[in-house]
C-alpha cells in the first residue's frame, strides 16, 4: 500500500482513541496512576501508560504506525491486569475494556490497512 503521509494517520489514531476512551466509563484509564497515592505502583510497573499520555504522543507525533499505537493500549490494559488482584474492579474493568477495545482496533486495523 502506498505509504499513508502522517497526518491522515494521526486522525485517525485520533479518532480511535476517542472511541476507546469513550469505552473507559469510569475513566481508570483516562491519566497516569498517581505514584503519590499508590506508592508502589512504579516497583511493579516499569512501563506506565494512560489514555492522556496516549494523546500527548498522538499529537508530539510519537506514533508512525498503528501498531506502536496498538502496543500503548494494550500496555496500559496490562499493567492493570498486573498491578491489581484478580477480584479488583480495576482488573475487571481491564479485562472488559480489553475486549471492546479489541473489536475497535480489529475494525480500525482494516481501515488503516484500506486507506493506508
Ligand atoms: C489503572 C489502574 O491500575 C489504577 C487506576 N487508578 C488506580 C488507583 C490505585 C491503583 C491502581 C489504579
Amino acid at each position: 500500500a502506498t505509504e499513508m503521509t502522517l497526518n491522515p494517520l494521526r486522525m485517525m489514531l485520533n479518532e480511535i482513541l476517542d472511541q476507546l476512551k469513550a469505552k473507559d466509563i469510569a475513566s481508570i484509564f483516562a491519566e497516569p496512576v498517581d505514584v503519590k497515592e499508590v506508592p508502589d505502583y512504579l516497583d511493579v510497573i516499569k512501563h506506565p501508560m494512560d489514555f492522556s499520555t496516549m494523546k500527548k504522543k498522538l499529537n508530539d507525533h510519537q506514533y508512525s504506525n498503528f501498531s506502536d499505537f496498538e502496543a500503548d493500549f494494550h500496555l496500559i490494559i496490562n499493567n492493570c491486569l498486573m498491578y491489581n488482584a484478580k477480584d479488583t474492579i480495576f482488573y475487571k474493568a481491564a479485562q472488559k475494556l480489553r475486549e471492546q477495545g479489541g473489536a475497535i482496533l480489529r475494525h480500525a486495523q482494516r481501515r488503516v490497512e484500506l486507506v493506508g
